[in-house]
């Protein structure tokens, strides 16, 4: 993965109007009362696969039908749970793509589904200004572990080089502060091919974990069982990009 410096030359969009990440500045975003609450539908979800793709680790979900959905909030229709993927730093609390008032995180979860009423596949609707919806736990490094966390961080060690493998269902939802309290604005993916698709949907309250199970992370690789060379998978976020103009909105 090239530096996101960089982007721009063969990806004009990453100099466009409605860029990811973003600093978001609590006492600038503006609270709109006729936001209604994300409603998460996860409890049919069937986990398919966890995969390191060389840009982070990913696990699919099954998108053939409704069963998985998010709903509500900034959202006209339901978006389908396609996967959900980490972003995270090489040590300390630097690794989310997202930032709060200039705060970083340790790592930063994406929970990615797409608006399969108005669009046939993800790949069209990827390219359509309200084809994605993305939720966001933020994740904050303390001490204690987060007690589901584990069930992704202990399956890693078999995704460390550029592999797939199965895992049996897991419910997102448990990767979720208690509070749904967003921010909600409008921008794009956050590597290429950065389209203007997301409608960025990130949880206020971050959820807890450890240092021990962000470690696992950093022991993935970007790169391949057959490579002689290994990378240590780390800092795969991007740095948070101008607002240009836009208004984040508060759900409370
Ligand atoms: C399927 O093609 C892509 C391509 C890029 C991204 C990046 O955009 C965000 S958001 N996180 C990323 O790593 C992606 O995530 C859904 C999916
Ligand atoms: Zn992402």
């Amino acid at each position: 993965m090239s530096s996101p410096s960089v982007w721009h030359k063969n990806y004009p969009v990453a100099q466009g109007n409605r860029q990811s990440p973003i600093d978001i500045v609590p006492h600038q975003a503006l609270h709109d009362p006729s936001l209604g609450p994300v409603v998460l539908n996860y409890d049919q979800c069937t986990s398919m696969n966890i995969t390191n793709n060389g840009h982070s680790v990913v696990v699919q979900f099954d998108d053939s039908d409704d069963r998985s959905v998010i709903q509500g909030g900034p959202l006209d229709n339901p978006y389908r749970l396609k996967q959900f993927h980490f972003h995270w730093g090489e040590k300390g609390c630097h690794g989310s793509e997202h930032t709060v008032a200039g705060n970083s995180y340790a790592s930063e979860l994406h929970l990615v589904h797409w608006n399969a009423v108005k669009y046939k596949t993800f790949g069209e609707a990827a390219t359509a200004p309200d084809g994605l919806a993305v939720l966001v736990s933020l994740l904050h490094k303390t001490g204690d572990d987060h007690r589901w966390l584990h069930v992704i961080t202990d399956a890693l060690y078999m995704v460390k080089f550029k592999v797939s493998t199965t895992v049996n269902c897991f419910n997102p939802k448990c990767l979720l502060p208690s509070s749904l309290h967003y921010w909600t604005y409008l921008g794009s993916l956050t590597t290429p091919p950065l389209h203007e698709s997301v409608i960025w949907i990130v949880l206020r309250e971050p959820i807890i974990v450890s240092e021990k199970q962000l470690g696992k992370f950093r022991m993935l690789l970007f790169t391949g069982e057959e490579e002689d060379q290994r990378i240590r998978m780390e800092n795969n976020f991007r740095p948070p990009q101008p607002l240009k103009g836009r208004k984040v909105r508060s759900s409370i």
